[in-house]
């Protein structure tokens, strides 16, 4: 089938997920490469657009990443951004030079004609963050915007189908940005945009049908969205030679393991398997402070459970696992370029040797994306907008070892926080919002007697995909109550504090 694909070429930039957003709200099918794939890699791929992004480095330092300049002659329109117009430039024979001002958040642009910018005020507003610029533009090139301080702000080659800007279109505060997005989409690489949740459901079915054939799969279901959406995808391809397996691991929230059992055996028609495993994880876990090894250990083990008992079931050839987008990118991306920020327990945590085949039907989907499908599938609302829920669970909310203790005391504090947003109506409009439990201890005084006890962290974060995020601003009023009940409540617990901190700098959860 000769989908519509767009690669987005990756220079390091802050934007890059955005851009690929960007692109897939027009309803065209993207992926974020690195730049290290060759020139027969990229053609593999048969890209109908190519996009570069941003990227902190400079051009005419030694080693800034680059690209080989056939990228410019394979025919396939090419838009640059911020880094990416300036290595067009330099690539093709402009010039780049550190500018004499650096521009940096809201600027005054001037647009030209151009197709890019069609239908867009031509006095406008954009959004910049650059000290480099294109001095010179390359032959064959025109500049076709101009802001006070840099004289080319955008420059083309509409012979070949090459734009550059330099300022950002991905981000909000460029005015008409997402038009000049998809402007290049449309009108210069003439797409049609017919990428949809719709498309994406029965190409995955036909997919995963043509691979499986009438073997037998597992799939690694958490009651959570992703696997959840993977779960009904799979069986809407393959019936009943799906089996769900549910690992209760015992890092799970107060009484979620009987709550996923129920509402799944209640809602859904599938064959499911709860296995309670929580002793080999605790004892895996034993001693074991380092975030890191925590994870391997925990996405090691949780292969080894499926291994073990999908034995007893007969033999499996596939295992399904509701990995995303952000999973992949955040364990170092697909070609390990990217910087490691977390192992996710699925992804980055996976020991080398399984015994299965991995199917992973949502791994290039955002978290909202994996939404909209769901409800496309018809899976309830309730369960679709469900907070997520990482797979290592309590074992990375515990800060340092993970012992039956502490994961008591986080169990019932996280469980009087989400109670109360949820009595607050904050629950639906909070993205994620859990307890942890860091290793610390503190100094107290409660009915006249000093304390030295146990600290609970409070996390509320809103976002659209995980991706980044900012703190939720939870009313006093509400935290206040939150803090009295679990100081007054929990056990060995005398102190309650409030994350502050955004996405980035800090993550979301705190290992
Ligand atoms: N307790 C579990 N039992 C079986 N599989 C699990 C468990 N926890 C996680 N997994 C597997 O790991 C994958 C990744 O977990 P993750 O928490 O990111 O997704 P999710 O639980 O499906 O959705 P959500 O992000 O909404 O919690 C899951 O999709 C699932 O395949
Ligand atoms: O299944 C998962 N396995 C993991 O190992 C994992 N680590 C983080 N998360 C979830 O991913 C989102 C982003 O989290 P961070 O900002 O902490 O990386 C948040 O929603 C986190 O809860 C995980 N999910
Ligand atoms: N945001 C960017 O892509 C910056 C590119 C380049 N490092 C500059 O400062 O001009
Ligand atoms: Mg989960």
């Amino acid at each position: 089938m000769d989908k519509e694909l767009v690669l987005v070429i990756d220079f390091g930039g802050q934007y890059n997920q955005l851009i690929a957003r960007r692109v897939r709200e027009c309803n065209v099918y993207c992926e974020v490469i690195p730049n290290s794939y060759s020139i027969d890699e990229i053609k593999n791929k048969n890209p109908k657009g190519i996009i570069f992004t941003g990227g902190p480095s400079s051009v005419y330092e030694e080693n800034a990443p680059t690209i080989s300049k056939e990228i410019f002659e394979l025919g396939i329109p090419v838009l640059g951004i911020c880094y990416g117009a300036q290595l067009t430039a330099h690539l093709l024979g402009g010039s780049v030079k550190k500018g004499d001002k650096r521009e940096y958040g809201k600027t005054k642009i001037h647009y030209k004609d151009s197709m890019l910018f069609y239908g867009i005020e031509k006095e406008n507003i954009c959004w910049m963050s650059h000290t480099d610029a294109i001095y010179e533009i390359p032959e064959g090139f025109e500049i076709t915007a101009y802001t006070d301080d840099c004289p080319i702000a955008a420059m083309e080659n509409k012979e070949k189908n090459l734009y550059a800007v330099q300022f950002h279109p991905e981000v909000e505060h460029t005015n008409d940005g997402f038009k000049v997005i998809e402007n290049f989409l449309v009108n210069i690489c003439n797409l049609k945009g017919t990428w949809t949740t719709k498309s994406f459901i029965d190409e995955s079915i036909e997919y995963i049908r043509k691979k499986v054939g009438d073997k037998k799969v597992l799939c690694a279901l958490s009651g959570g969205v992703d696997s959840s959406v993977a779960a009904v995808l799979v069986h809407k391809a393959i019936g009943d030679n799906l089996t769900c397996m549910f690992v209760d691991h015992g890092l799970l929230r107060k009484n979620e393991g009987d709550e996923v059992e129920s509402i799944f055996k209640d809602t859904f028609n599938m064959n499911l398997i709860r296995i309670n495993a929580k002793d080999r994880f605790l004892d895996r876990l034993k001693g074991v402070v380092d975030p890191e090894q925590k994870r391997k250990i925990i996405g090691e083990e949780f292969i080894r459970v499926f291994e073990e008992e999908s034995k007893k079931i007969g033999k499996i050839d596939y295992l399904v696992q509701g990995t995303i987008y952000p999973d992949v990118i955040e364990s170092g991306g697909d070609k390990g370029t990217a910087s490691v920020i977390k192992s996710h327990h699925n992804v980055g945590g996976l020991p080398e040797d399984i015994d299965f085949e991995i199917i992973e039907p949502l791994r290039k989907l955002f978290k909202d994306e994996v939404r909209k499908v769901g409800l496309e599938l018809g899976i309830p609302k309730d369960l679709i907008f469900r907070h997520p829920f990482p797979g290592p669970g309590l074992g990375i909310r515990v800060l340092g070892e993970v012992t039956d203790e502490k994961l008591e005391i986080l169990k019932e504090a996280d469980y009087i926080y989400r109670q109360e947003l949820k009595k607050a109506g904050l629950d639906k409009e909070i993205w994620q919002a859990f307890a942890v439990l860091p290793d610390v201890k503190t100094v107290g005084v409660m009915g006249d007697e000093r304390t030295y006890s146990y600290l609970i962290g409070l996390r509320a974060i809103s976002s659209s995909d995980g991706m980044t995020g900012d703190w939720y601003r939870i009313p006093y009023d509400v935290l206040e109550k939150i803090s009295i009940r679990i100081v007054n409540e929990v056990p060995n617990v005398n102190r309650v504090v409030y994350d502050i901190t955004s996405k980035p700098p800090s993550t979301i959860e705190w290992e």
